[in-house]
């Protein structure tokens, strides 16, 4: 009794394709994966059984390359090319580095001096058994190594990300990590090194496995009272314990989801706009940040009348930093393009920096700061500013002053004599590390959602579990529906579908039947 309805929720929940389609249950250390098209057939197509090999390592002059091979024949690989001095053959050790010389399989010619090691299955990088074979790096090293696996029939040439998309396949790598290994390879700055590799290492991961886990452990519940009904084989209250679970489940997502976008905003760059009147120093402040000559600096008023962008690395940051055009009233009609497509810019941008003239809008009589209205509609609570040529004043203001009107973000410089620069700098790095980065110690914790993909699937899980408390009591088969969905949409975002958890959730916390 308990089996057949413990087999029913399986059935509901044996969505996509399974490894082992005929066995019906998956045992606990296998895993199954759902595609993002249920209805491919993705799984162990012909494709995935034949052994394949590609150059790991960039072509070109240099002391190491590494081909690698995976699959059911890298073994018969190494039996055919990887020979000793006398080439005969070497008795592979299992992730032993072994001396050797890479043999032609033919013509029985050795190819190269080299190193080569046997990753037993599963216990490789694509769970298959693999070869790696390190040569040294030269084009005609690499060329004949590579014929020399061409040759052997069992063999074929990986397609790109092949190799990493049987790591996946064989549960070695989800989505996240299949994603964060990609991203660790992109990386350009420390904050996106760190989040990759957070992600590639499986946090991300785990991460989402508990949330699902959870929406699972909620399902199961009301699952029990739809296949058992409250009072007889239950304790009472349960409906009222899955709906209460509902409502910190959502609550938990909406909080991944208010993370300000740190994850895809480090993933693709911080757009910081630089923005303000007429020859306030913009350019000037572009140029350090940059430490060169970007961009054209004059005396002349409309100097910058394109936007000019450049990729910097700013304490670890990846930023996109633009120049913009002076915003003031004009006639010339490619200065208002350009101070059009400045005010875009600005509010576009997920940092905005208002550079401003400090003799221009401090007044050293009344000590009050003026904004021109032009640039005070740009202006939110987030905006910060550098009040630029200090040297002009006799006798500039203090920060604390000046901040008393424009906030904490605010810092006076001279651009030209360098004074207040370096601390300038310092503070301004600092902020956006508060507000941005993913360093546990000097900002903000590591953000889950580092992908739109992520953000998508995990609003749609909210929506469900939304959905799920709209439901009475008597509704709770339909309700149960939603929750299934919530599940799946976060099990979409790992491309993971495990039914085990399911059932150990309702034999673990129900006594049913006894
Ligand atoms: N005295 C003084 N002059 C500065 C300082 N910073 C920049 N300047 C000068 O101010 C003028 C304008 O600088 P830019 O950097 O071109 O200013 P901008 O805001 O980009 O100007 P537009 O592109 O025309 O909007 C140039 O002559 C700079 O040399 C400073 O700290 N002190
Ligand atoms: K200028
Ligand atoms: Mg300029």
């Amino acid at each position: 009794m308990i089996r057949r309805n413990a087999s029913r929720i399986l059935t509901k929940f044996s969505i996509g394709n399974s490894l082992n389609v005929s066995s019906g249950r998956c045992s606990s250390s296998q895993t199954r994966f759902l595609h993002n098209d249920p209805n491919s057939d993705l799984v162990l197509s012909d494709v995935q059984k034949k052994t394949i090999y590609a150059l790991s390592t960039p072509v070109g002059k240099a002391g190491v390359a590494v081909i690698r091979v995976s699959g059911p024949d890298a073994l018969e690989v190494w039996k055919n090319v990887v020979k000793n001095n006398s080439k005969q053959l070497i008795e592979p050790e299992p992730w032993k580095m072994q001396r050797c010389k890479i043999v032609h399989p033919e013509r029985n010619e050795a190819l190269d001096d080299a190193l080569a090691v046997f990753f037993k299955s599963p216990k490789s990088f694509t769970t298959e058994d693999v070869l790696e074979l390190h040569i040294h790096s030269g084009r005609a090293i690499i060329s004949s190594v590579l014929a020399a696996l061409s040759a052997l029939p069992f063999c074929r040439l990986a397609e790109p990300g092949e190799f990493t998309r049987r790591a996946f396949n064989g549960g070695r790598l989800d989505l996240t990590q299949v994603e964060g290994l990609k991203d660790l390879i992109e990386a350009e700055t420390e904050s996106q090194r760190r989040i990759a590799l957070q992600a590639a290492g499986g946090a991300s991961r785990a991460g989402f496995e508990h949330l699902r886990s959870e929406i699972i452990h909620c399902l199961a519940m009301v699952e029990a009272l739809i296949d058992f009904g409250e009072g007889e084989d239950l304790e009472e209250g349960v409906f009222e314990e899955a709906r209460t679970k509902a409502i910190q489940l959502n609550k938990a997502i909406r909080g991944h989801l208010e993370d300000g976008r740190r994850g895809e905003i480090i993933r693709s760059g911080l757009r910081l706009a630089i923005f303000g009147p007429p020859n306030a120093g913009k350019s000037s402040l572009l140029n350090f940040l940059a430490q060169r000559e970007a961009a054209i600096v004059t005396s002349v008023p409309g100097t910058t009348r394109d936007i000019l962008e450049l990729s910097l690395d700013i304490g670890g940051l990846p930023l996109i930093v633009a120049d913009t055009a002076g915003l003031r009233t004009t006639d010339d009609l490619v200065e208002s393009i350009g101070i059009e497509r400045a005010r875009n810019m600005v509010q576009g941008s997920n940092v905005a920096l208002c550079v401003l003239s400090l003799s221009e809008i401090y007044d050293t009589t009344t000590s009050s700061v003026h904004i021109p209205p032009s640039i005070k509609e740009l202006i939110t609570t987030e905006t910060c500013f550098l009040l630029n040529k200090s040297d002009l004043l006799t006798t500039p203001p203090l920060e604390e002053q000046i901040r008393k009107a424009l906030g904490q973000n605010a810092w006076i410089v001279s651009l030209e004599s360098g004074q207040g620069t370096l601390e300038f700098l310092r503070a301004f790095e600092d902020m956006l590390k508060q507000r941005y980065d993913a360093d546990g110690d000097q900002g903000a914790s590591v953000p889950l959602v580092t992908h739109a993909r992520h953000r998508a699937h995990l609003i749609s899980a909210s929506q469900f579990i939304d959905s799920f408390l709209q439901y009475p009591s008597e509704d709770i088969v339909l309700g149960a529906e939603e929750l299934r969905y919530a599940a799946q949409s976060v099990g979409k975002i790992g491309g993971l579908i495990d039914v085990e958890d399911i059932l150990d959730a309702v034999f673990r916390d129900f006594c049913i039947g006894k």
